[in-house]
C-alpha cells in the first residue's frame, strides 16, 4: 500500500503556507474497510505479540498500567508485501483506535521545508483523536542514519519526529502508538531504532499462510480448484510474498475472460464465463514471479537474528509459547525462552 501518492494528492497547503489540520485529518486518517486478525494470513508470532503488548493494553488501560503499559513505538520490518500495512491497520481496528497512515518518504520529499510542521500537526491531530495509531510506511527514509550528506530539512524532520515520539512516551495521558514499517531496517538510525522498542520481523508467508490467502480469495470467486490443486499451487509458490500471492490470484482470475477472446466483449453474459481453474494458475505462474530475491531475504533473516539477540522476549508467557502456530515461530520463541532461562541461571 503506497501512501505517498495518497498523501501527495490530497494534502494541500493553504495560501499562507500553513498545513491545515482539517486537511490532514481527512487525508491521512484512514477510512477504509476494517481489518481483522483473520484477514492476515500467517505471522502468528507477530500477531500474538502485538495482541499481548499493544492491543490489550490499548483496550484496557486500567489494568495495563506501570510495567504492563504499552510501548509507544514498534517497528515492523521485512520484505515488501508481507502485510505490514495490514497489521498496522488491524491494530487500530482491533483496539478501537483512529488510524493515521503516512509514507515517510512523502514527508521528506514532497514537503521539503514543511515536513517538521507536518509531523507536529500529525501528532497534534492524533492527540485529539485518541487512542490513535500512527502508521509510518518506509520509516527508514525518515529515520535514516545521520551522515555527512544528510539534508538539513531531513535532519529537522527526524529531530521533530523524535521529539514528538519522546513526548508521547513520557506522557502517561497520551494513548498514541507509532507503528513504523520498513523494508530496510538496517538503515534506521540506532538512537531512533531504540525508541521503537519492539521490533517484529514480518517474514514471507509459509505454505499454510499461502494456502490461506488463495483459499480466502478464491472463496469469493467462481472457481473450480480442489484441495489437491490448491496444494500444488502452494508448492509452486515457495518464496512468494502475500502481495505476490494476491497478484497471482488476480492474474489467474483473468484466465476465463481471456479464453473468451474470440467473442465480442459487449455480448458476453456472466454465465458464459467459466470458473477459474488450475490451468489459469499454471499460466499465471509463468508471468507472476516472487518479488523478493533470495539475497534480499538473507539480509532480512540476518538482521532479524541480530535483533533477536538484542531483544529476547522474557515477557512471553509459556502458554503463548505453546500456542505458537508454526514450528518456525515456535523455534524462534523457544530460542528466546532458552536464552531467558540461561540468563537467569547465570544471574542466580
Ligand atoms: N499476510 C498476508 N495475509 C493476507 N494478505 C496479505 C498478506 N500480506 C500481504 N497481503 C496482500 O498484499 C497486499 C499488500 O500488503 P501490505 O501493503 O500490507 O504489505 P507491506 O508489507 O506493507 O508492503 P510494503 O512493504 O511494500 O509497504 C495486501 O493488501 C494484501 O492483499
Amino acid at each position: 500500500m503506497k501512501r505517498a501518492v495518497f498523501l501527495g494528492l490530497k494534502l494541500q497547503r493553504n495560501s499562507c503556507g500553513w498545513i491545515s489540520k482539517r486537511n490532514l485529518k481527512t487525508s491521512i486518517m484512514d477510512h477504509g474497510p476494517p481489518v481483522s486478525w483473520d484477514d492476515i494470513a500467517g505471522v502468528e508470532f507477530a500477531k500474538a505479540t502485538i495482541k499481548e503488548i499493544v492491543v490489550w493494553p490499548m483496550l484496557r488501560p486500567d489494568i495495563f498500567t506501570g510495567l504492563r503499559g504499552p510501548p509507544k513505538g514498534i517497528l515492523l520490518f521485512g520484505p515488501p508485501g508481507t502485510g505490514k500495512t495490514l497489521i498496522g491497520k488491524c491494530i487500530a481496528c482491533q483496539s478501537g483506535a483512529t488510524f493515521f497512515s503516512i509514507s515517510a518518504s512523502s514527508l521528506t520529499s514532497k514537503w521539503v521545508g514543511e515536513g517538521e510542521k507536518m509531523v507536529r500537526a500529525l501528532f497534534a491531530v492524533a492527540r485529539c483523536q485518541q487512542p490513535a495509531v500512527i502508521f509510518i510506511d518506509e520509516i527508514d527514509s525518515l529515520l535514516s542514519q545521520r551522515g555527512e550528506g544528510e539534508h538539513e530539512s531531513s535532519r529537522r524532520i527526524k529531530t521533530e519526529f523524535l521529539v514528538q515520539l519522546d513526548g508521547a512516551t513520557t506522557s502517561s495521558e497520551d494513548r498514541i502508538l507509532v507503528v513504523g514499517a520498513t523494508n530496510r531496517p538496517q538503515e534506521i538510525d540506532e538512537a531512533a531504532r531504540r525508541r521503537l522498542v519492539k521490533r517484529l520481523y514480518i517474514p514471507l508467508p509459509e505454505g499454510s499462510a499461502r494456502k490461506q490467502i488463495v483459499t480466502r480469495l478464491m472463496a469469493k470467486e467462481h472457481c473450480s480448484l480442489n484441495e489437491e490443486e490448491i496444494k500444488l499451487i502452494v508448492q509452486k509458490t515457495d518464496g512468494f510474498s502475500g502481495a505476490d500471492m494476491t497478484q497471482l490470484c488476480r492474474e489467474a482470475s483473468l484466465g476465463p475472460i481471456r479464453s473468451l477472446q474470440s467473442m465480442d466483449i459487449a455480448t458476453i453474459t456472466p454465465e458464459q464465463v467459466r470458473p477459474i481453474s488450475f490451468l489459469d494458475f499454471e499460466s499465471a505462474l509463468r508471468t507472476v514471479r516472487p518479488s523478493v530475491s533470495p539475497k534480499d531475504l538473507e539480509l532480512y533473516e540476518t538482521w532479524n537474528r541480530t535483533q533477536q539477540d538484542l531483544q529476547f522476549q522474557p515477557k512471553m508467557s509459556f502458554i503463548t509459547l505453546c500456542n505458537s502456530a508454526t514450528t518456525q515461530q515456535f523455534d524462534c520463541q523457544e530460542h528466546n525462552f532458552t536464552k531467558y532461562r540461561k540468563l537467569h541461571r547465570n544471574r542466580a
